[in-house]
């Protein structure tokens, strides 16, 4: 379908700046979630020892500066805007200023590669409620595609992982082993939607264009109650099982769950997991997430091409084919509790 579009809106999760905004940050991420107290108070001191700054502001002010160049210098000449879930700017403030400056139909271009409750449904939710704010005249937003399978986002994941592959000594680099690690979700919320398949799906891309790694896809930042069960292997449990094999000198983790810095990447795996591994006598190496690659970058611009034109051209790597423009009813449900 052809329509016209007039801006770009960036939708974000959004991250405190300052100590100070912890506590409040962390009370509107886990508003009406099943999380126990104590793990929002454990988070926040990961925020405190980062001086209660979380890198993802920052990362996604450089994207969009990355983004507006590639489209001032390629087209299509749309202005960009980004608003948050959790911290300012919030959604429904950015829409109210694009309503003021007479934006009608907007491109969303939400900052997760994969579906899944947190990355897709809960962002259209989110715009839904900024909407009914605005009220009457508020912008129409509609999303871009998943892009786990874009050879934007493969290509540059690839990259990424090359860069860190060349810092392990050539003798030892083939035998690296590499994690790829995503975000960790309650398995009754995995059943909702497609996250699994396609991060393993991700993975393989990647693995099979960088050749004869041993490759795993692991999760990390394992959060709500005990009880309920999320998505295994948790990363530092993986790392710990490699040392007990032992013959395993060099793990290199690939976030590929996040396209960008934050929190869960500086202090899960930067922290956490390189302490676990170096207490094994491992070496633990990071790749960067794609961040503001350009490879990334065009990708973002091809994707609001694409929608633009209505063209059946829609690059895909892999089996799984392109994913949906227009999200099915169905698509990842917020499914909490397993139902007995
Ligand atoms: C799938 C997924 C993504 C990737 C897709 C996407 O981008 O959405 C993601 C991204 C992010 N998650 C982030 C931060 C947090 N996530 C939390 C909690 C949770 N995440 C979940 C899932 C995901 N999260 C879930 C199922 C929970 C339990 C509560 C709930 O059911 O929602 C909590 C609460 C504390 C805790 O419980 O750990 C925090 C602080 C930040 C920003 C970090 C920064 O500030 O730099 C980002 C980008
Ligand atoms: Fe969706």
């Amino acid at each position: 379908m052809n329509a016209a579009y007039d801006a770009i809106l960036v939708v974000s999760f959004g991250g405190p700046e300052g100590p100070d905004d912890v506590i409040p940050f962390l009370e509107n991420v886990l508003r009406g979630k099943n999380v126990p107290r104590e793990r929002m108070l454990e988070v926040a001191e990961h925020y405190q020892q980062f001086g209660g700054v979380s890198p993802i502001n920052a990362q996604n002010r450089a994207l969009i500066a990355a983004l507006e160049l590639e489209l001032a210098a390629h087209g299509p000449q749309l202005p960009i805007y980004w608003g948050n879930r959790n911290w300012t700017p919030y959604l429904a403030d950015t829409l109210e200023e694009m309503k003021q400056a007479g934006v009608k139909r907007a491109l969303g271009f939400f900052t997760s590669a994969f579906s899944s409750y947190s990355g897709c449904r809960q962002y259209r939710e989110d715009i839904q409620r900024a909407q009914e704010q605005v009220g009457e005249g508020a912008p129409v937003v509609d999303k871009l595609r998943m892009f786990f399978n874009h050879p934007g986002f493969i290509e540059a994941t690839v990259e990424r992982t090359e860069e860190v592959l060349q810092q392990i000594p050539e003798d030892r680099r083939d035998k690296a082993t590499i994690l790829y690690s995503a975000h960790s979700i309650p398995l009754a919320m995995a059943a909702g939607c497609k996250y699994e398949v396609q991060l393993k799906e991700a993975a393989r891309l990647v693995s099979e264009r960088l050749g004869g790694h041993s490759s795993h896809l692991v999760y990390q930042s394992r959060s709500g109650p005990p009880h309920q069960p999320w998505l295994e292997p948790d990363i530092c449990d993986f790392i710990k099982e490699l040392g007990v094999q032992g013959g395993i000198e060099d793990v290199v983790i690939v976030p590929i769950g996040f396209v960008s810095d934050h929190m869960e990447v500086l202090f899960d795996l930067d922290t956490e997991a390189k302490d676990v591994g170096n207490e094994l006598g491992i070496n633990v190496l990071r790749a960067k997430t794609v961040g503001v690659h350009p490879r990334f970058i065009t990708m973002i611009r091809e994707l609001i091409e694409e929608r633009i034109s209505g063209t059946d051209e829609r690059p895909a790597l892999g089996e799984m084919g392109a994913s949906h423009d227009v999200c099915p009813v169905d698509c990842c449900l917020r499914v909490t509790e397993v139902k007995r």
